[in-house]
């Protein structure tokens, strides 16, 4: 486990990254830092950029132009081995529930008696030690998605990416997730999370990133987006107008 007095939060900075597609600009972010203690959220209507962003932070999509850097160093297999990602639809194996997690522990090398261990508090931790023989394919929405951010902590991310977890959960689902989420920036974990619900916003994020049209329109302490934003597109966006 980290050293949290020793030990800073892994950083993030994009540098000018710019995709464009058919003579239009998808994302056009001159700069941005994640370098605080996390959470953040990065909030914005549809389409804002949210999830290209997220993915360009976590290399599935190479930008047209510009770089993301993790502590200093551009992302390479070293540093993208220090993320994991999880999905607004959860992507499981057909396999039981403790098959999903023993999958990954075994891919980092972990012996049959480390990997029950693990196995075992991961369960705890997301509330599924009764479901571990069950199929993975049955379960609930709100437990897959558990299972689905146990298997990406599994791996031991620096850096967790969380792209819409809880849009189709309710509301008790969303609190055990947000609860898993907060427990992992609190072990370390940078937690960078895409939402359209604001008050989730309110509830687990230290900065907020305001996304519109490809655009960063404001980045900073959650409060003070949340509070008293200063983009005319995020005071619309949390007043509840519509931008079109
Ligand atoms: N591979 C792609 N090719 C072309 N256009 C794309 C591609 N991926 C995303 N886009 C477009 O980029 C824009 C931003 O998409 P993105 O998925 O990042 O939005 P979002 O803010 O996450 O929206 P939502 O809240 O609806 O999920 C959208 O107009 C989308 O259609």
């Amino acid at each position: 486990m980290r050293d949290l007095a020793l030990e800073p939060l892994a950083g993030l900075e994009v540098r000018d990254i710019r995709i464009g597609r058919n003579g239009g600009t998808l994302l056009n972010v001159p700069h941005l830092m994640l370098d605080g203690p996390g959470p953040t959220l990065i909030l914005g209507p549809n389409g804002a950029g949210k999830s290209l962003l997220l993915r360009c932070l976590h290399g599935l999509i190479a930008p047209d132009v510009g770089q993301v850097l993790q502590d200093g160093m551009p992302l390479g297999a070293r540093q993208k081995a220090q993320q994991a990602m999880v999905f607004q639809q959860p992507v499981l194996l057909r396999r039981s529930v403790a098959g999903n997690l023993d999958f990954v522990l075994r891919r980092q090398g972990l012996n049959r008696t480390a990997r029950r261990a693990r196995i075992e508090t991961l369960l705890q931790e997301g509330g599924l030690t009764a479901k571990a023989r069950q199929s993975a394919r049955s379960l609930s929405g709100g437990e897959a998605q558990r299972l689905a951010i146990l298997r990406a902590l599994a791996t031991g991310p620096e850096i967790l990416f969380l792209d819409e977890p809880t849009s189709a959960l309710d509301p008790a689902a969303t609190q055990t997730i947000e609860r898993m989420v907060l427990h992992a920036s609190a072990q370390g974990v940078r937690i960078v999370m895409v939402t359209h619900d604001i008050g989730q916003a309110r509830r687990l994020a230290a900065d907020v990133v305001m996304m519109q049209g490809g655009r960063v329109v404001e980045h900073g302490p959650a409060s003070e987006v949340l509070d008293t934003p200063r983009s005319q597109a995020a005071q619309l966006y949390l007043a509840g107008g519509l931008i079109i």
